[in-house]
């Protein structure tokens, strides 16, 4: 048979698969509303068992792993259909209903806010786009934000969470998991680092530079060229490191900052745009204790458990693209006191306006062991 030949005979097994396929996906609706008039779950273990081990045994050892992935994406697929004709009020679509009604139409202005670090600091920008009419309150560090949040200290926290060099602020997803609190607002900063010093000193008088690690590791390459004699000292915050640097009686020692902490703090440049790469941006998110879902809110920010089995994190993946979202992040981190199990932190392209949406993570709040929604918000 040559490929044309070959092709026409795929294409009418196709034609019979799609139509069988349909045949299968309305069969699969009338199990949902039978489901439904039952009060029973969509998902049923034991009846796909049932039918993987028995395709697994009739297609034969050339074909059983083919014949038994083939199935479980069309599980997947039916489930998803089931779960949108199924779809009802549940707690979690009702708290969802209640969010969006209850948000005003614009993201607020104002409001107080906790931020880790000090005035000048790459956060407090960050903040002032967020939240430009806000009232600072400065914290000692990213767990602090939280506390003052969770405890109605402060309305806002603004917080770094992921840096386009540097990778995931990986304190900040295990707050976010620790805490009672949504992500409300998010926002990315172009951040640009200089060094600076007392007036009148000069770059070769310099013996210590102090900075976060975050911004040490993001001008790493400007820092070694400055050879073996000039030590690195980590610090809690950039502008804290300018500020003590101001403060300080050395004259030796020198802070990586942002440019406006050269003028807050009295220090003069030594030189400007010192990180690494041009293109170096941090998300930042803002949490709240309440959930707010305003209009525009583009982006959805999800924790949840994977089953521990082969194929787990990709049948969860596999719903999202069963929709059609589309992921911009996944982050794992290990759940404390359990041996490399992980949590799964995942931002989607999506808004709970849709109704497709929320059913699918209803669907996730009852499935999944773990689920939990951070929040879904705009992103500028
Ligand atoms: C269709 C059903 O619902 C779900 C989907 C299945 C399928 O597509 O075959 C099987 C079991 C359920 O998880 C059913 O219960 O039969």
């Amino acid at each position: 048979m040559n490929l044309d030949e070959v092709r026409v005979k795929i294409n009418d097994i196709n034609d019979k698969m799609l139509d069988l396929f349909k045949q299968r996906m309305v069969l699969s609706k009338d199990v949902a509303d039978a489901k439904r008039s039952m009060g029973k779950a969509v998902y049923d273990a034991k009846r796909e068992r049932e039918i993987l081990d028995k395709v697994t045994i009739d297609a034969g050892p050339e074909f059983d792993i083919y014949a038994r992935r083939f199935f479980e994406n069309l599980f997947s697929l039916s489930r998803t259909y089931q779960a949108e004709q199924l779809f009802h009020e549940t707690e979690f679509s009702m708290a969802i209903k209640k969010a969006v009604e209850s948000s005003p139409n614009l993201p607020p202005q104002r409001g107080s806010v906790a931020c880790a670090g000090e005035f000048g600091c790459n956060t407090q920008i960050a903040c002032d786009k967020l939240l430009p009419f806000s009232q600072i309150l400065f914290v000692n560090d990213f767990k602090a934000v939280f506390s003052a949040v969770d405890q109605g200290l402060c309305q806002f926290g603004v917080l770094p969470i992921e840096n386009s060099s540097n990778g995931s602020v990986k304190e900040v997803y295990d707050l976010l998991d620790q805490h009672d609190c949504y992500i409300v607002r998010g926002t990315r900063l172009w951040i640009s680092h200089d060094l600076m010093a007392k007036k009148g000193i000069k770059l070769e008088d310099i013996h210590t530079i102090y900075s976060h690690p975050q911004a040490l590791g993001q001008c790493q390459i400007f820092l070694n060229n400055l050879g073996a004699n000039v030590k690195l000292e980590p610090y809690s915050n950039t502008a804290e490191a300018a500020k003590m640097v101001s403060e300080s009686d050395d004259p030796g020692i020198a802070a990586v900052a942002p440019p406006q902490c050269a003028e807050l703090y009295t220090l003069q440049t030594l030189a400007k745009n010192i990180q690494n790469s041009d293109n170096n941006y941090t998300r930042f998110i803002c949490i709240s204790k309440k959930l707010a879902i305003y209009p525009g809110s583009n982006k959805i920010s999800i924790i949840t458990s994977a089953s521990h089995t082969p194929g787990g994190l990709s049948s969860l993946l596999t719903k999202f693209s069963n929709v059609g979202i589309n992921l911009t992040k996944l982050e794992s981190r290990p759940i404390q006191g359990h041996n490399f199990e992980f949590l799964f932190y995942l931002d989607l392209e999506a808004s709970l306006f849709d109704e497709k949406v929320t059913a699918l993570l209803s669907e996730l709040h009852e499935s999944q062991e773990k689920f939990r929604l951070l929040g879904n918000y705009p992103e500028n």
